[in-house]
């Protein structure tokens, strides 16, 4: 991915080779009556670097959306394959190259479904701001924070969407945006 955006890959290695993993296995039951009305899990983003998600059994009843442009499109699984999102601290990292997805997962009326997700997270010692290498004549978009607060902010925040993210970026960036 490094190289794909001009940068040594070296930079990403020593901020994820070797570190620690998380797995999630979420369960989502049939939601009979109301399941247009409910949500499996509630719009966010992931904190790490990236997440594989592999759709264990029944591959035909979606689940997982992305938002893009304001609007939610639904993700197909495909088998054996696996779907793999930018978390925020990758986002981060290479100063905005990547984007951290925002996600959500609804309910199937008469199905169950299953994913697993495995986290990939920094070292713990990291701060989480954006590399030299992938900036590169850019501006700095990102504010940099320590590993440890940037996690902690995260986890008492309620999942809300890029909310997280979005209060890390630099007044400067909001502007080009605008422009
Ligand atoms: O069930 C899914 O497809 C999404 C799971 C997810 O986003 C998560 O566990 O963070
Ligand atoms: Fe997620």
């Amino acid at each position: 991915m490094a190289r794909g955006v001009g940068a040594e890959p070296a930079s990403l290695r020593g901020v994820f080779e070797g570190q620690t993993q998380g797995m999630r296995v979420n369960y989502y039951p049939p939601c009979r009556q109301q399941a247009d009305r409910v949500l499996g899990l509630t719009p966010h983003t992931d904190v790490c670097g990236l997440t594989p998600l592999l759709l264990q059994k029944n591959l035909d009843v979606q689940g997982l959306q992305v938002k893009k442009d304001g609007k939610w499109f639904a993700v197909k699984a495909l088998e054996g394959a696996f779907i793999v999102n930018v978390g925020d601290v990758l986002e981060i990292m290479s100063n905005g190259k990547f984007k951290s997805v925002e996600h959500r997962a609804v309910i199937h009326p008469t199905k169950e479904r299953i994913s697993v997700a495995l986290f990939h997270y920094p070292c713990q010692d990291t701060v989480v701001g954006p590399q030299p290498e992938f900036m590169k004549g850019d501006r700095v978009r990102y504010r940099s924070t320590n590993y440890q607060d940037f996690l902690k902010r995260y986890l008492a925040a309620k999942l809300d969407g890029r909310m997280h993210i979005e209060r890390l970026k630099l007044e400067q960036y909001e502007s080009d945006r605008v422009l």
